[in-house]
């Protein structure tokens, strides 16, 4: 049982990145043939092999093995044509052919031995006697027979060829048919033929949109610093015609979803020119060599359609500083990373091909890359602010019809920290939600109730008992009330005691601008804030349920971090006791090493925050106790109540804000965002 209150509209795992790059559509064209049938092939075709290599032996030619005294009498007979010697062994030819051992009861002289099965062959074996037959050749020579000084050929030249090739043969042909159906296929893909391709998509040719800066918004730095590229390749004699030459690379740096491959797919758009897309994972297989080989050969595409445009998505999956990955995938992944820095090192800059790469986590990327001649350009793509929230939903909404209460501006307001690809997906799942509430259009309360799905999962139909619906009001009405009281604390939006994916309630506060940089007063507020809940549970039953686990954890990370990284602690001031978090994903990357008593200060310093917001809430509470009642008689009646509502329902006027505040010392240096 949790009560995430106070939760602000955050990216969270659930919320889809939005689209992505159609999948190779060349893949299965209708025409392959089926695997089933091919190997039925396969096999006729052993089959046929055997029956004619069998038929063709089991004729005439296979040598019968004879006495040496029947291999005389046939010689005495005039029956022999030819014989070559080795050693002991002869072999040679019949005129007619003979048939052993003879139908007759003339079995092998030597009895003991099985009667072996009689055959006829022109072709025989014998073996010489050790001891020397006098007159031997004399014999031959008397009787014609021609000594050979080649080994008589035993079969005919075609069942040799057959025995001796046959299956090496077939085999290679076997092979050759299917390189050629997978090259008719095209794609190649998961054909063990087509590893060394690239499986590059090629956007311009597939047929979808073509991309343009129109459909980019929000993000404009990043788009601007795009439009000299896209010059560049219009124009590439503007800029090599004193010398200069050109971007080679440019990193597209940010958090997942704000819309970096849709800016290199703009780029090409812009410029018209060929975009080979592909993400760094996909270089990469169980086989080292084929990274390789892959970012040779789309660069060798790339090459030959110039102008044109690659980028590689994910670079950080193979671009990860060498010698610093995981055991096993290194050394193909550095032989990908060492190709492409080959391939741009190659390129002399006026080529017309130009390299872009996105990555969220650029402090992981081999230096390697980072220096001149290759990504030496880094363009950041922030998470859009509320203008550019605004924006990218104007673009979003063009073709859905739009009721008129809807105010994107609003929207916009309520989504601090959703990025390009989130707010796409808020406009597509209200297009989907009025769509099932059988609308003409699309209102305000399906963007409402889009967000809240998106951010929190869908309603859940919970019977709760009357007593755990009014547990749950208390503890929404203690964050609501506190967030109107605590001066600083953002705005109440929406309170809800509808239960929603894990959430039982949920407090809603947004910010009124997008922050950059959080006072230490407004940091204290939120925690206050968060700890309302229990605190209100605790000042009406006087007993503590589970459901704060969420605002407890958020709360703890808050002030944790007020200690660690912002310095806002006096026992331990401005002293860096954790890492820089990556800055597009959130996270530390280990810790920093510090004395077991300076983390037992730590410790107790966070200790020290919470308790006083903890004693603050509660005595905010206490002395609001009619207000606070009166909010969960409204919530419990109507579920879900919006600002105003709730403004109505406590008779309490919107916390004030902190510049409002002359007591609050809000430091106002600008330092980079948290
Ligand atoms: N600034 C924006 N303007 C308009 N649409 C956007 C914007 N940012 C994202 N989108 C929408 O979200 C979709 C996904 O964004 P995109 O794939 O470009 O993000 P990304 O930054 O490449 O993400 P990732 O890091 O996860 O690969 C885009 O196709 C586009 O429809
Ligand atoms: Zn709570």
């Amino acid at each position: 049982m949790k009560w995430p209150s106070q939760q602000e509209p955050k990216r969270n795992g659930n919320v889809p990145g939005g689209t992505r790059p159609a999948p190779d559509k060349r893949g299965g064209s209708p025409a392959a043939m089926p695997p089933r049938r091919m190997w039925l092939i396969f096999l006729a075709v052993l089959l046929v092999n055997y029956v004619v290599a069998r038929y063709l032996s089991g004729g005439a030619d296979e040598p019968i093995t004879v006495p040496y005294t029947v291999f005389k009498e046939e010689v005495a007979k005039g029956n022999v044509t030819a014989i070559y010697s080795q050693g002991e062994g002869i072999e040679g030819r019949f005129v007619q052919a003979v048939t052993w051992p003879r139908a007759t009861t003339e079995a092998p002289a030597k009895s003991g031995a099985q009667p072996a099965q009689p055959r006829t062959s022109t072709t025989f074996e014998s073996t010489l006697p050790v001891f020397v037959d006098p007159g031997f050749e004399q014999f031959l020579i008397d009787h014609k027979v021609e000594i050979s000084a080649q080994p008589i050929q035993t079969g005919n030249w075609l069942s040799t060829l057959i025995f001796g090739f046959g299956p090496a043969i077939f085999i290679i042909a076997f092979y050759v048919w299917l390189y050629r159906r997978a090259a008719k296929q095209g794609g190649m893909g998961g054909s063990m033929f087509g590893l060394g391709k690239s499986k590059a998509r090629r956007y311009d040719l597939e047929g979808g949109e073509k991309v343009t800066f129109e459909d980019v918004a929000g993000i404009d730095e990043a788009e601007n610093e795009l439009v000299e590229v896209v010059d560049f390749l219009k124009n590439p004699a503007k800029y090599t015609r004193l010398g200069g030459s050109a971007p080679k690379g440019v990193l597209l740096v940010g958090a997942p979803g704000t819309g970096k491959t849709l800016l290199a797919k703009a780029v090409a758009g812009e410029a018209g020119v060929p975009f080979f897309s592909m993400s760094a994972a996909e270089f990469v297989e169980m086989i080292v060599g084929v990274g390789a080989a892959r970012v040779r050969d789309l660069f060798k595409q790339a090459r030959e359609q110039a102008p044109s445009i690659i980028f590689i998505d994910e670079i950080d999956s193979i671009g990860r500083a060498r010698g610093q990955v995981a055991l096993g995938g290194s050394s193909e992944q550095e032989q990908t990373l060492n190709q492409i820095l080959t391939e741009m090192d190659g390129f002399s800059g006026r080529e017309g091909v130009i390299v872009l790469a996105a990555t969220n986590q650029p402090d992981v990327l081999d230096k390697a890359l980072l220096r001149p001649g290759r990504f030496d350009r880094r363009v950041v793509v922030n998470l859009p602010d509320k203008n550019g929230r605004e924006a990218i939903l104007k673009v979003h909404t063009r073709k859905v019809p739009l009721s008129a209460d809807v105010d994107l501006a609003d929207l916009a307001a309520t989504t601090p920290g959703l990025s390009g690809a989130d707010l796409k997906n808020v406009v597509n799942e209200a297009a989907l939600l009025a769509a099932r509430r059988d609308q003409e259009t699309v209102g305000q309360k399906d963007f409402n109730d889009a967000l809240e799905k998106i951010v929190l999962g869908p309603e859940r139909p919970l019977i709760l008992s009357h007593a755990d619906r009014e547990r749950i009001a208390y503890h929404e009405g203690g964050h609501a009330i506190l967030g109107l009281l605590v001066p600083g604390a953002d705005p109440v939006h929406r309170v809800t005691i509808v239960p929603r994916g894990q959430a039982l309630g949920v407090t809603y506060q947004r910010p009124q601008t997008d922050r950059y940089n959080y006072p230490e007063a407004y940091l204290l507020a939120r925690i206050v804030g968060m700890l309302g809940g229990r605190a209100a549970e605790e000042v009406v039953y006087g007993t503590r349920t589970t459901g704060a686990e969420s605002d407890i954890e958020q709360a703890t990370n808050l002030a944790r971090n007020m200690v660690v990284r912002w310095g806002m602690s006096d026992k331990l001031g401005m002293v860096q006791l954790a890492p820089r978090q990556n800055p597009y994903l959130g996270g530390g990357q280990g810790s920093l090493a510090c004395s077991e008593e300076t983390a037992r200060l730590v410790d107790a310093e966070v200790q020290h925050i919470i308790h006083g917001c903890h004693d603050k809430a509660l005595s905010l509470l206490r002395e609001h106790r009619a207000q606070l009642d009166a909010l969960v008689r409204a919530l419990l009646e109507r579920e879900t109540l919006d600002e105003k509502e709730i403004l109505a329902a406590t008779g309490l006027p919107p916390a004030p804000k902190l510049d409002e505040l002359p007591t609050v010392a809000a430091s106002t240096d600008s330092v980079p965002p948290l």
